[in-house]
């Protein structure tokens, strides 16, 4: 969806930089045309003052004068600063007529008729020239200018002194109106660089190939704010010509930065430490000339010979770094060094200009920009579009893998929690599965009326066996005798470890049933002694007491505490016993136990016998 978007903005801003192409390239349609003043006269120096303290070269006649086809860089300056330039201005033709320069190296004061009309920058406190920005001109002439002499008197201390661009008479209207149109053009591609930046830096910021993109981000950032404060309407948007041409400045300075950040991240070598090495060299210049400028010490304009000076090394170097290593680029990389093969003539060319080694004409660096941007653009939705996939597939993993480890999970807990209710020696169920499990039984015993008898085994005189033989030979019978119960364990009965050497079982069937059935487990167990390994431990005994519901409970809940009574009861009867509860017989007391047998049990235990839980502690 995010692409989407893009790429509708991205063609909304297209179908708009078309549509301001149009208007840019449109004649101006009626009204009176504007007119390049010719018969320009120069003459080097300085006049001197007459008695009204107006200079005495306005009204000199010929002596002195050249002609020039355009006032700028006259001959033979010799290091000199100041120059005159005078022009007879022809017929009005204009409503509210103006004297339209594009550009004026570096100030400038405009007579018109022996009058001054116009004065742009000032000398500093120390008599020296204060750059004040290149803004254009809109000098307002009187209706009756046709005929006079217009006089410009230029100081410069920059390598080219003079007027720039194509100075015009020209209607103030038509002056705005022509601003506007040839702005359009580069103010578009200013925005379509600027979207770039923003779109770059968001996804530097979000971490996708933060190098990449944050140099991106730079070289659309720098490439737009220099085509808007180059765009001619930038002094419309705010009458700040100082204020422009720095930001002109630090835009410009930093596109070889930008340009060598996204070259250097491509090659490989010392093609790519000689990369770094460049942008490191401009992004040196950038921050000393921030630093000079901002703090007094030298004019603004006296840094962009020297940038010029260093970008005519500095880019021809890039390109050729960047052409060396063509093999190992792929083909969205390719792309870009070859918009950057348009743009970097372009500059060279622009830069030529501005030193007039080359005569003025407008140099279209917004195609260089455009180029470069498109590519940039083109390569960022490429690579988001892959990054994307990338990081879908990742997600996709991640789930799988999520999914995994959730089931392994589920299964050791499943496990952990099975193992929660085993008792760990005997691998029966422990007591904390036999109270649920047992109280379940009871529920449904009550609900269907099912018949529930429950049993509770204790190994006999088992102390004996461990301080005998010690703990493990111990443990080696609980263990026998566990085997022994899980082997002939019926279908619904349940069988756990309570505790120590004690052991329970509970089921539906009848309690004289169940007993039988432990005496024969009983009689097997004590019919052969247990070894272990080669110690014989002896013939080993268990004592059962039996209660069943509805028997011998109304209620199954108190089916344990009899089961235990009749339980003591074997015990106290001599044990290696089966008893059953009954409430009708004589105190098990007075019972004498007669080898495995059932034994009934009474229904209490009184005198001085302790309570089957008090044994139980
Ligand atoms: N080896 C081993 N001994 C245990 C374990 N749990 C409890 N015992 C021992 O079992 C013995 C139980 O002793 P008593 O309660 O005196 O019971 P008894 O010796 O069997 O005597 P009667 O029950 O009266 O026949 C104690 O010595 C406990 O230390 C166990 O897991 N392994």
């Amino acid at each position: 969806m995010r692409v989407i978007g893009a790429l509708t903005g991205l063609c909304v801003l297209l179908i708009g930089m078309f549509v301001a192409w149009n208007w840019t390239m449109r004649e101006p349609e009626g009204g009176v045309p504007s007119v390049e003043p010719r018969g320009w006269e120069y003459r080097w120096g300085d006049s001197p003052l007459d008695s009204d303290g107006l200079p005495v070269w306005l009204h000199a006649a010929g002596s002195g004068w050249q002609p020039i086809a355009f006032p700028a860089n006259p001959p033979d300056r010799d290091g000199r600063d100041k120059v005159w330039f005078r022009l007879r201005l022809p017929d009005n033709q204009w409503h509210d007529p103006v004297l339209f320069i594009p550009s004026i190296d570096l100030i400038a004061q405009v007579y018109l008729g022996g009058r001054l009309i116009y004065q742009y920058g000032d000398f500093d406190a120390g008599d020296r020239i204060a750059f004040a920005g290149w803004p254009w001109h809109m000098i307002a002439l009187p209706r009756d200018f046709a005929g006079k002499t217009l006089c410009l008197r230029v100081f410069s201390d920059y390598t080219s002194i003079g007027l720039w661009g194509q100075v015009r008479l020209i209607d103030r209207g038509e002056a705005y109106s022509q601003i506007i149109r040839r702005s359009a053009w580069d103010v578009a591609v200013s925005a379509l660089a600027l979207a770039l930046a923003v779109f770059a830096a968001i996804f530097a910021v979000s971490g996708v190939e933060r190098r990449s993109f944050g140099a991106i981000a730079l070289f659309g950032g720098a490439s737009g704010l220099m085509l808007l404060a180059e765009a001619p309407a930038r002094q419309l948007i705010a009458d700040n010509p100082l204020g422009w041409d720095l930001l002109r400045a630090f835009s410009y300075y930093m596109l070889p930065v930008a340009t060598g950040l996204i070259l250097a991240h491509w090659l490989k070598g010392s093609a790519r430490r000689w990369m770094r090495r460049l942008w490191a060299l401009h992004l040196g210049y950038v921050v000393l000339v921030v630093g000079l400028v901002q703090g007094g010490v030298i004019n603004l304009s006296l840094t962009f010979p020297i940038f010029d000076g260093l970008l005519v090394a500095t880019l021809p170097a890039m390109l050729a770094l960047a052409l060396w290593q063509w093999r190992a680029l792929d083909g969205s990389q390719r792309t870009v060094v070859l918009c950057f093969a348009v743009f970097a003539p372009l500059l060279l060319a622009d830069m030529l200009v501005a030193h007039g080694f080359l005569p003025w004409q407008p140099i279209p660096l917004s195609f260089g920009s455009l180029a470069f941007s498109l590519s940039c653009v083109a390569i960022s939705l490429h690579r988001y579009h892959r990054v994307h996939r990338e990081l879908a597939r990742s997600h996709d993993t991640l789930e799988h893998q999520v999914a995994l480890r959730t089931a392994e999970l589920a299964q050791l807990v499943e496990e952990l929690e099975g193992l929660s209710y085993r008792d760990a020696l005997t691998g029966l169920y422990n007591r904390r599965h036999f109270d649920a499990a047992y109280a379940q039984a009871c529920r449904r015993a009550v609900s269907r009326g099912e018949c529930l008898t429950l049993a509770i085994l204790d190994l006999d005189h088992f102390k004996r066996i461990n301080d005998r033989f010690g703990h493990d030979a111990g443990d080696s019978v609980l263990v026998t005798l566990a085997g022994l119960l899980k082997a002939h364990q019926n279908t619904g009965e349940s069988v756990c470890r309570l505790g120590g050497e004690e052991f329970a079982l509970f089921s539906h069937t009848s309690p004289a049933a169940l007993a039988a059935r432990l005496e024969r487990l009983l009689g097997r167990l004590c019919a052969t002694p247990i070894t272990r390994g080669e110690v014989c431990l002896g013939r080993v005994t268990f004592s059962a007491g039996i209660a069943s519901y509805p028997m011998h409970s109304a209620s199954p809940d108190g089916l344990l505490r009899l089961a235990d009574e009749a339980l003591y009861c074997a015990k106290r009867g001599g044990r290696s016993t089966v008893a059953i509860y009954s409430a009708s017989v004589e105190p098990c007391l007075q019972q004498a136990p007669a080898g495995p047998g059932t034994r009934h049990a009474p229904r209490s235990v009184g005198g001085d016998a302790a309570t089957p839980d008090e044994r139980r502690q």
